[in-house]
């Protein structure tokens, strides 16, 4: 493991050739938190990935939007599908690192890039920049396309190269789930997912309800781009339907915050919020509120609502997180709870 001592608070650079079948890995990080990523195996861990004629989508090249992942023609994903599992080439700390110089990091940050194999390099490198001007390119390349994850008790930014092809979308068909025991980053498809159709996540929260100006804001500073999308794009009045319906929903929110103790008013706001969810098609935040809706049902005496909306919390969180996730795992014990009593 190479280290540059001194001024460098100890970040070393540690890369391993071999990591998912020959793709390399390059990390940056203090010696202890490099050793824990490595002692903790996750880089001992690398699942199997489909064979490549196995795999439903293709990489496509637009004007204008550069490259996107499309479903291939005859295929299609279902909601809760992995689409893909793929695993980091580069990792570096997250944010502004104490006391680090900032020539320092980034020689090491090259460093990591150089280490790897030709190829992984690459891929890399070719990786979209979105940022004009001067910038360093390995910064300009971290900046657009790494995702951030807390690995070993420490922010990482993290490039994943195939996943980094995905582009954004403020009502995203996928989206990305990562454990703490893996290096691996899975997508998912949030629902199903059409032949042809661009398989999109969101770069922001999917669960919030910005408007379309704090979106644009965000994008255009982070990404440099103006979005698009179904919500975004102007002229169509959609914009400002969502936007009507995103602070409703956020009233409701504050309302239903409100509203604790009282499960009849509860209920009111979660029906209120899930229709809004449904009319804006936000898919990510409805289980939090079937699974509230199940209690409050529960508590009014509705027995069979109850159940249902269980059912719906289990099918949601069975998509998001899995169904062996403590969430499924939660609804379960609740319908077992409510079939006994
Ligand atoms: C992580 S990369 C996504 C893949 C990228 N299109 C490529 O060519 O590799 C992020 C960059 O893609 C572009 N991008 C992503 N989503 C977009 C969208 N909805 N509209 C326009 N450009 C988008 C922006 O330039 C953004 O900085």
């Amino acid at each position: 493991m190479p280290t540059d001592k001194g001024t460098t608070n100890k970040l070393c650079v540690f890369t391993n050739t071999n990591f998912h079948f020959g793709q390399g890995v390059s990390i940056v990080a203090r010696p202890e938190t490099a050793r824990k990523l490595v002692d903790d195996r996750l880089l001992m861990k690398s699942r199997y990935e489909y064979p490549s004629s196995d795999v439903k989508y293709e990489a496509i090249d637009r004007p204008a939007l550069g490259v996107g992942l499309f479903v291939k023609p005859e295929h299609r994903y279902f909601a809760g599908e992995t689409i893909m599992v793929d695993y980091p080439t580069l990792v570096l700390p997250s944010g502004a690192v104490d006391s680090v110089d900032l020539n320092l990091l980034n020689n090491l940050r090259w460093k990591a890039l150089l280490q790897l194999s030709k190829e992984t390099r690459a891929r890399t490198r070719g990786l979209a920049q979105s940022k004009g001007g001067y910038m360093d390119e390995i910064v300009n390349v971290f900046d657009t396309n790494a995702f951030t994850h807390e690995k070993a008790g420490d922010l990482h930014d993290i490039i994943f190269a195939k996943a980094a092809r995905m582009n954004h979308n403020c009502l995203p068909n996928a989206f990305t789930r990562t454990n703490h025991s893996s290096f691996a980053m899975e997508v998912i498809a949030l629902r199903d997912i059409r032949d042809g159709e661009e398989i999109t996540i969101s770069y922001l929260d999917a669960s919030t309800e910005s408007t379309s100006k704090e979106r644009r804001n965000k994008l255009s500073s982070d990404w440099n781009f103006d979005c698009g999308c179904s919500i975004c794009a102007p002229g169509k009045g959609t914009k400002e339907e969502s936007d009507r319906r995103r602070e409703k929903i956020a009233k409701e929110r504050k309302l239903l915050q409100s509203s604790r103790g009282d499960a009849a008013k509860i209920m009111r706001h979660v029906e209120t919020m899930l229709g809004l969810f449904d009319e804006e098609g936000m898919i990510m935040p409805k289980a939090e509120y079937y699974a509230l809706a199940a209690h409050a049902s529960k508590h009014l005496g509705r027995r069979k609502d109850a159940m249902e909306f269980a059912e719906l919390a289990k099918g949601q969180w069975n998509i998001i997180f899995g169904p062996e996730s403590r969430e499924c795992a939660s609804m379960d014990e609740f319908q077992l709870e409510l079939g006994a009593a």
